[in-house]
């Protein structure tokens, strides 16, 4: 269940910069100043074009990148490096392919219960291979699996650890469009069913309307910035086969399309009056318009 008073700032992204050397010699800053906060138990997606940095901020949230500047925290702690307190899932599988689907999520079980004996790993792995669907496949080995099966493993080891946070770098990219969306369903179930916060980067406007309760626009890089954080004016309980049908889908729609197209591009060079980047535009796009938080700050 989600908590009825989430600490806003559960995870903060404060002031975090990234550069590196130049072939030719200087930097190159990919970002800078770059502040973002959620709460917990919140789904949050970030778009931006490729190469604007949204790798890195998940890298430097995972712990394998830090910051040149600023700090990122998770539930009041500095990120100081890979934690099992965070869970990714990439776009790949990385299963260890001599294990089976049991095998695999049980050994990222083993991980996190250092003291747990055998059967108590085993029994909370199969909770997790059956919450993703996979009960009955326990014993198969990864190159018995499909590209959709593998991901689900990934999925189920990830929750597993019953992580802080959840960090996912377009997980279903690689897979078909029925695949895609079954998952997308699982996922966003098990996320509220748990209260799971989840942060994922896509290149999916449609996939970012469907499951995040907030996304973040990044501009393009180098030096990029985030735009705005767009609140999704859809309710939080959504069935895949009706948000196109919400009054307000195509304002969201439109809104992060229309920002994907231009505003990625031309933000920089004219940013808006009053811009703030430790409080970026806080937008809900809606039928009537932006509605009454356009421009909001972000807290
Ligand atoms: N180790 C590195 N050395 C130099 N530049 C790097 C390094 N890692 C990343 N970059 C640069 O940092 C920028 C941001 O990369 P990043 O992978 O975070 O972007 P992205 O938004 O995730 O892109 P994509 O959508 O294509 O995955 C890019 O210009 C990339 O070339």
């Amino acid at each position: 269940m989600t908590d009825p008073t989430p600490n806003p700032k559960f995870i903060s992204i404060e002031g975090i910069a990234r550069r590196y050397p130049k072939a030719g010699g200087g930097m190159t800053t990919v970002f800078e100043d770059l502040w973002f906060s959620m709460k917990k138990g919140e789904f949050a997606c970030i778009i931006g074009h490729s190469g604007c940095g949204k790798t890195t901020v998940l890298n430097i949230l995972n712990g394998l990148d830090a910051p040149d500047d600023g700090a990122a925290i998770v539930d009041g702690r500095a990120i100081e490096g890979p934690s099992l307190d965070r869970a990714v899932i990439f776009q790949g599988h990385s299963l260890l392919p001599w294990r089976t689907v049991l095998g695999n999520v049980a050994y990222a079980v083993a991980a996190r219960h250092r003291d747990w004996p055998k059967a108590k790993v085993d029994a909370h792995a199969m909770a997790f291979i059956e919450k993703v669907g996979l009960k009955g496949s326990e014993l198969k080995k990864p190159s018995e699996l499909s590209g959709g099966m593998k991901q689900r493993v990934g999925i189920a080891r990830a929750l597993s650890i019953e992580p802080k946070m959840m960090l996912m770098d377009e997980p279903f990219s690689a897979l078909d469009a029925l695949t895609r969306g079954t998952l997308q369903d699982e996922v966003r179930r098990i996320c509220l069913e748990t209260g799971q916060t989840a942060f994922m980067i896509t290149h999916d406007v449609d996939e970012a309307i469907y499951l995040a309760d907030r996304i973040v626009l990044m501009t393009n890089g180098p030096q990029a910035m985030i735009a705005e954080i767009v609140e999704n004016p859809l309710p939080r309980e959504r069935v895949r086969t009706e948000v196109h049908h919400h009054p307000d889908y195509y304002a969201i729609r439109n809104h992060l399309i229309d920002f994907l197209v231009s505003r990625s591009k031309t933000f920089k060079d004219a940013v808006p009056e009053g811009y703030d980047r430790r409080h970026p535009p806080v937008v809900r796009p809606t039928a009537g318009g932006s509605g009454p938080d356009a421009g909001r700050k972000a807290a």
